[in-house]
């Protein structure tokens, strides 16, 4: 059974990603409890929320005063102040074996009907999951960088995570504001799977000299139309953020430059894309 009424979440980490999410849960009506080691980075996760409310009020963006959201949010180093919570959203170091403790602490202090969440941006939900005793009810929910800003959620799906901790996953994202796609337990699963190396060539071609970092950003901005060129963002996830997904993606998928096998047969086949009416897609 899973607990579907959800009126207070627990945060695990109150770093770049966990304050925004318990921003996110706390302008959302939630209570929120927010869980880190020591007093200072509790500190620190409150004043990056903070700042956060201030900028959204000052933009016309946020519909609740700061004070009220922010009156939402408990900070705790005590784990069993968790105790209460009727969701868990973990997003603490991306470390396996961290993760791991985490999630066995978890399952000690919540109830079972409680879903536990990991904000992981490559490690495996089963592994992560695979010491416990109800690993059904773990779940990927992959926020985006800044999360009171972007508006996408990833939720992946375990080999073990049962179908109804998968709705309340995207039940929950939406009623967060945020719009979800779905993705397998595979390494990376879609956005770091496809973003990490697009990251990683654009360090490579930096430090091979093809262009400055200013002229690698501009051009993957200019030429690509993304709003942030690889330098530019790898800065904002955080480089051991992005090194310990691409050593990850790495050891799990090995040497993905090669050009992948079905843009060659599309290719040979002339299904160039738009400009032959079909390529990946269909067009009129
Ligand atoms: N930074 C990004 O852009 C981004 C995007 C999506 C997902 N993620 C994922 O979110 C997670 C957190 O990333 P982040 O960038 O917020 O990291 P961060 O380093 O900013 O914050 C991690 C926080 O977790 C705390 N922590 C460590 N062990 C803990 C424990 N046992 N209990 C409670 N708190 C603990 C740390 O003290 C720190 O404050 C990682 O799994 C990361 O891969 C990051």
């Amino acid at each position: 059974m899973v607990r579907d009424q959800i009126d207070r979440i627990g945060v695990v980490g109150a770093g770049t990603m966990g304050s925004g999410i318990a921003q996110v849960a706390a302008t959302n009506g939630y209570d929120v409890v927010l869980r880190d080691v020591e007093p200072e980075f509790l500190e620190n996760g409150f004043e990056t929320i903070d700042h956060s409310l201030e900028r959204l009020e000052n933009r016309d963006a946020l519909e609740a005063e700061p004070e009220t959201v922010r009156g939402r949010i408990e900070g705790t180093t005590t784990l069993e102040d968790l105790a209460e919570c009727d969701l868990v959203v973990e997003a603490a170091l991306e470390e396996l074996a961290v993760k791991r403790e985490i999630f066995a602490d978890l399952e000690r202090v919540c109830a079972d009907d409680v879903v536990l969440a990991t904000n992981t941006s490559t490690l495996s939900i089963t592994s992560i999951a695979s010491n416990l005793e109800h690993p059904e009810r773990v779940v990927g929910l992959h926020f985006m960088n800044p999360v009171p800003i972007m508006e996408g959620v990833e939720v992946v799906v375990g080999e073990l995570t049962a179908e109804a901790v998968v709705d309340l996953a995207h039940e929950l994202a939406m009623d967060l504001g945020k719009t979800t796609w779905e993705a397998d337990d595979k390494p990376g699963f879609v956005a770091n799977r496809i973003l990490m190396p697009w990251i990683n060539e654009g360090i490579r071609a930096y430090d091979e000299g093809v262009a400055s970092k200013e002229d690698i950003d501009a051009g993957m901005e200019l030429g690509t139309n993304v709003p942030m060129g690889p330098l530019t963002l790898a800065d904002h996830i955080g480089l051991d953020i992005c090194l310990h997904a691409t050593e990850t993606l790495h050891e799990e998928l090995g040497d993905r430059y090669k050009p992948a096998y079905l843009l060659k047969r599309k290719v040979e086949a002339g299904t160039l894309g738009k400009k032959t009416g079909s390529g990946f897609y269909e067009y009129d």
